[in-house]
């Protein structure tokens, strides 16, 4: 039976452009959000980045907290100190990991997010899920969709490429969890949401054709990028879980997650997971994968550090991950020897 209500999260205003950071003390006050606030951010950003923005806030009563990664211990402690200095606001200025804590505290105390991404490397930017280490499984859960996001293009062109190619990994990911939703819906009659799905394809599309642009012109790929992480992640919102945004190429990455904590950055082993999901949906791996070399994404396993069988055993035990949602991995999953098969025929191990 359908449920009675369906809610969708989204963002109420998204701010994309140049030099955002100066101004969003503008931003808050048209947002009327009051002080004091939390900002949470990481190391390396808040050496090199967050000056300006800390000038702008400088008329506000703010903290700053700096995040290691997206454990279960960082949310806890984030979560105390917010409470301590009794934030109003959780403002997450960093890659995915410092975002996801961000928006994963403000859940937790029920306070308003603002999301500042500082590189275009994954799609929760804009998604009320965080992925935290630590609670039972590699997937997401829910959390606090962004009130605003402050997408500064200057800022995340200037992030390392190999974070800005995992933004295109993340992205065309899309092609197979689309897909892997459309063939659930028929196997399991689980509700297929066209519009949401069609959202997620055309975030695919476009983190397709701006490989190209990427290597011409990389501001304007950038804001394409940013484009298109943004209209996934409000898929992932109107949907009201992941499902448009990950499938069974997600599942990889998460099993490769698992196997080999910290190799590869999420949006690479979705890349990767993207060719080997591809071409078991018979659909053109070969044409994904030029793509991904087009803007130097990994292809193999060996530039992401993983030994072959590594890649063999994550296929195996991908569709175990989480049950509830089919993929074309099905119910049982791959078999080493077909596993084995699709990675080698793909180039994925050699
Ligand atoms: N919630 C969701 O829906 C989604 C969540 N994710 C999650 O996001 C995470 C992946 O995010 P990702 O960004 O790839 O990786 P991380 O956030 O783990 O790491 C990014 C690294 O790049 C640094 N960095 C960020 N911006 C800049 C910049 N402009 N210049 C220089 N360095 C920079 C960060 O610095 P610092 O050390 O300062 O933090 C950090 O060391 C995963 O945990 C994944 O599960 C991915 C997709 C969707
Ligand atoms: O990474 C995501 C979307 O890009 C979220 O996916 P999961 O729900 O599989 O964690
Ligand atoms: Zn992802």
């Amino acid at each position: 039976m359908e449920s009675k209500e369906h809610i969708i999260d989204l963002p109420k205003r998204v701010y994309i452009g140049n030099d955002l950071i100066s101004s969003i003390r503008e931003y808050l006050i048209s947002l009327n959000l009051s002080d004091p606030f939390l900002v949470v951010t990481g190391p390396i950003v808040r050496m090199s980045i967050t000056s300006k923005l800390f000038d702008s806030l400088s008329n506000f009563k703010y903290e700053v907290i700096e995040v290691k990664s997206a454990d279960i211990e960082e949310v806890n402690h984030v979560e105390e100190f917010a409470k301590q200095i009794k934030a109003n606001v959780i403002i997450g200025v960093g890659g995915g990991s410092v975002i996801d804590v961000a928006k994963y505290v403000a859940f937790r105390i029920d306070k308003e997010f603002i999301s500042i991404p500082t590189a275009p490397s994954h799609d929760g930017i804009t998604s009320p899920f965080a992925a935290i280490k630590g609670m039972g499984k590699p997937i997401s859960v829910k959390a606090k969709g962004p009130l605003s996001i402050i997408a500064d293009i200057q800022i995340l062109s200037t992030a390392p490429r190999r974070l800005i190619n995992a933004g295109v990994g993340d992205t065309i990911g899309k092609f197979i969890a689309v897909r892997d939703w459309k063939l659930a819906s028929k196997i399991t009659g689980e509700y297929y949401g066209d519009y949401t799905a069609s959202l997620a394809l055309l975030s695919a599309k476009h983190a397709l054709s701006c490989t190209k642009l990427l290597n011409k012109d990389l501001r304007a790929g950038v804001r394409i990028l940013t484009e298109a992480l943004i209209s996934s992640g409000v898929a992932m919102g109107m949907a009201g879980s992941t499902r448009p945004a990950s499938g069974s190429e997600h599942l990889f990455a998460h099993a490769i997650e698992m196997l080999y904590p910290g190799k590869g950055l999420h949006g690479e082993l979705v890349a990767i997971g993207t060719i080997l999901m591809a071409y078991v949906h018979g659909i053109n791996w070969r044409k994904i994968k030029k793509a991904m070399k087009r803007v130097g994404l990994p292809t193999n396993a060996k530039e992401v550090g993983i030994p072959e069988e590594g890649v063999i055993k994550a296929l195996t035990i991908a569709h175990s991950i989480r049950p509830e949602r089919y993929t074309i991995l099905g119910d049982r999953g791959l078999s080493w020897s077909s596993a084995e098969k699709i990675a080698r025929e793909t180039g994925v191990i050699s």
